[in-house]
């Protein structure tokens, strides 16, 4: 049973497929990433691939993620790829569930607020349902936006945030709030094992390029040489990690004992105006920095505390912004197709 300090199950957790413990499926772990064509999603699967004892189910509606990110595994023997929403039911044989599937950028989850919510409390709710009938472990990838526009800074895990719940926000930060709720539901209600990741900003190759989040955004302006679009004030921070280390975290909290929530993310924090400049040194000096309109409830600051995941996962981010951000940089020329000048 995972440990989970007062919020312990009260039940044992559901039995698994007996096949799970035959010789042949104790070589093969079926694992379930709803969400997996999506930028942390598809570097997941990449790894898990990587371990020739899984069997890697994607689901995913392609709202945000593409089959791209996935083709280097169509076909392959342990792979398999469903267009489903994880709002309708699915039937699958799994021992382990991955569940991200959730639009991430603030365009795209307030472009269809009422989906965003569907989305994170049913798709979750028929995750879980899913969980229990096979006896399966189940991870969510909850976020930062919990704490809101935190009071509390860095923020820790035992933080209960200051969350607009009326805002343009609020389909997705409460939204992953209900659905932390409902984990822990099904856990001490079904002994389900559960696992739930708070990620803070991830950045890193196969971001969407007009995706509307900072990185992604400067990244692609400073190539095409248009102006870095940094939101009114500009001294709103973030604390950016690199995906590789994200994956590593995920993983670590899948395959370990704590239920979490557990923050995983970079603690290094940048003001935006400080990731424009950064951005602009490293990428592009000619480009000009603009200052723009904001949308609302943007937090003005965000860090996370890590000593959890430290303690309870031994993880810590290894890759720093300057030398994350020439890894994405090399990425996005490609698919802009600007060449670098020497
Ligand atoms: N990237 C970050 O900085 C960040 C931070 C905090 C939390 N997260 C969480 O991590 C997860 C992945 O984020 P990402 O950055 O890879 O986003 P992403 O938008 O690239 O990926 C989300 C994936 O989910 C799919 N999807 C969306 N709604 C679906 C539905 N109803 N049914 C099936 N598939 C659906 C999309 O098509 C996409 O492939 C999300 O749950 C997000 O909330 C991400
Ligand atoms: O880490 C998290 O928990 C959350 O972080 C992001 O949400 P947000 O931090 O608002 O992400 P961005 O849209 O990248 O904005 C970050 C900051 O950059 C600013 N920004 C954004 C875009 C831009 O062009 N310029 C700019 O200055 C925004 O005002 C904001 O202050 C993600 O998109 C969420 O999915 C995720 O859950």
């Amino acid at each position: 049973m995972a440990a989970n300090g007062s919020n312990g199950s009260a039940k044992q957790p559901p039995q698994p497929s007996p096949l799970r413990f035959s010789k042949f499926f104790q070589s093969n772990m079926r694992i379930l990433v709803t969400g997996g064509a999506g930028f942390i999603g598809s570097h997941l699967v990449d790894r898990l691939m990587e371990n020739e004892k899984n069997e890697v189910i994607v689901v995913d509606n392609f709202f945000t993620g593409s089959k791209d990110n996935l083709r280097k595994w169509i076909g392959h023997p342990r792979f398999e790829l469903i267009r489903h929403d994880v709002t309708e039911q699915l039937l699958v044989e799994v021992d382990q569930i991955y569940h991200l599937a959730c639009p991430a950028s603030p365009i795209f989850y307030k472009y269809n607020p009422v989906k965003t919510i569907k989305t994170n409390v049913i798709g979750t709710l028929n995750m879980l349902g899913l969980a229990k009938r096979v006896g399966a472990r189940i991870l969510l990838t909850s976020t930062s936006e919990v704490y809101g526009d935190p009071l509390v800074h860095p923020q820790p895990e035992t933080y209960w945030g200051n969350v607009n719940p009326i805002g343009v926000r609020s389909c997705y930060d409460e939204g992953k709030r209900v659905a932390e709720t409902l984990m822990f539901d099904y856990h001490r209600q079904h002994g389900i094992e559960i696992r739930i990741a708070r990620i803070f900003n991830t950045y890193g190759p196969r971001m969407n390029i007009d995706d509307g989040r900072v990185v992604s955004n400067f990244i692609a302006q400073a190539i095409r040489g248009e102006p870095l679009t940094v939101q009114l004030p500009g001294t709103q921070t973030r604390s950016f990690c690199y995906v590789s280390d994200m994956v590593d975290g995920l993983i670590r909290l899948m395959e370990g004992e704590n239920t979490g929530p557990i923050n995983i993310g970079n603690p290094g924090e940048f003001t935006m105006t400080e990731l424009a400049e950064t951005v602009k040194e490293l990428i592009n000096p000619e480009v000009e920095i603009k200052m723009v309109e904001n949308t609302p409830d943007d937090p003005r600051q965000r860090k996370p505390d890590i000593t959890k995941a430290k303690e309870l996962l031994g993880w810590e981010p290894k890759v720093k912004l300057r030398d994350g951000l020439p890894l994405m940089e090399d990425d996005f020329r490609l698919r802009l197709g600007v060449a670098k000048k020497n």
